[in-house]
């Protein structure tokens, strides 16, 4: 269902884009965030009416904190890039919390016509390429101040995209090799991509190797790494070099 529902939304977005051409960015990315999250809003409260919604363009419901079933949905990811002609890189994220954890999650890419999800989470090679630079995704707009010491550390090429879902599939699908984020952050745009990726066999944590966790009454999520298995151990110690965790603020916005 979760999947069914982030494919209909993103087809809606789709239309949108086509009905309303790119002449008011600020027009369209506004549309684009009310008519997503109306449409899944009410096909969950008609579909699962007991269960509880959690959405970035919603009012936050403090019943979700002591409900046993919670939808986790960014309705538009990467609005940013969804207002800018041309650009693939934005997506619907669709996900479900049920007792303490990601039980589901489904991501569309409507612009590149793919969706990722836990009914058939994607399959990624055993080894990478032996030889190949490090590629890591991150933040077109916002990427983490250490980002680029991070590189320089690893010799990795840095491949800025929009939109947390884009990129954490990128990594699924092999076009990348981490997602690294920080500085500012909400469940909602990490949810449906983690689940996902967990299913696949990815490590996802936080920057300092902390569990990622969901539904908590604060729903900021500041930072994130999403990784090749076998590179975590790696990645979280260049971090641990390159950042000040310490003075990361966990409720830095932006
Ligand atoms: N510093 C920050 N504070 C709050 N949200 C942030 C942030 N940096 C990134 N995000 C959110 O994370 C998502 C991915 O960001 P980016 O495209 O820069 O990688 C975006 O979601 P939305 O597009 O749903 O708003 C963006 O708003
Ligand atoms: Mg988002």
């Amino acid at each position: 269902m979760a999947r069914d529902l982030a494919i209909e939304a993103g087809q809606q977005l789709l239309r949108l884009r086509v009905r309303s051409g790119f002449e008011e960015p600020e027009v369209l990315r506004t549309l684009g965030d009310r008519v997503a999250h109306e449409f899944l809003f009410s096909a969950l409260g008609r579909l699962r009416p007991s269960d509880s919604v959690l959405s970035e363009e919603g009012r936050d419901d403090p019943a979700r904190l002591s409900a046993r079933r919670v939808w986790i949905i960014d309705p538009l990811d990467g609005t940013r890039e969804f207002s800018e002609e041309g650009r693939t890189d934005w997506a619907v994220h669709v996900a479900l919390w049920e007792n303490g954890v990601l039980a589901a999650g489904a991501v569309s890419l409507p612009a590149m016509g793919s969706t990722l999800s836990t009914v058939d989470p994607p399959w990624f090679p055993e080894e990478r390429p032996a030889g190949q630079r490090l590629r890591i995704t991150t933040s077109r707009t916002r990427p983490p101040e250490f980002v680029q010491r991070m590189g320089t550390q690893l010799g990795a090429e840095i491949m800025p995209m929009g939109s947390a879902g884009a990129k954490i599939c990128a990594v699924l699908l092999g076009m990348a090799d981490l997602y690294v984020h920080a500085g500012g952050q909400f469940e909602w745009d990490s949810a449906a991509p983690v689940a996902v990726a967990r299913a696949a066999g990815m490590h996802t944590s936080r920057i300092d190797g902390a569990e990622l966790t969901y539904n908590e009454s604060d729903p900021t999520l500041p930072d994130i790494l999403v990784c090749r298995p076998e590179l975590s151990a790696t990645l979280l110690a260049s971090i641990r070099d390159v950042a000040d965790l310490d003075s990361a603020d966990p409720h830095a916005g932006g």
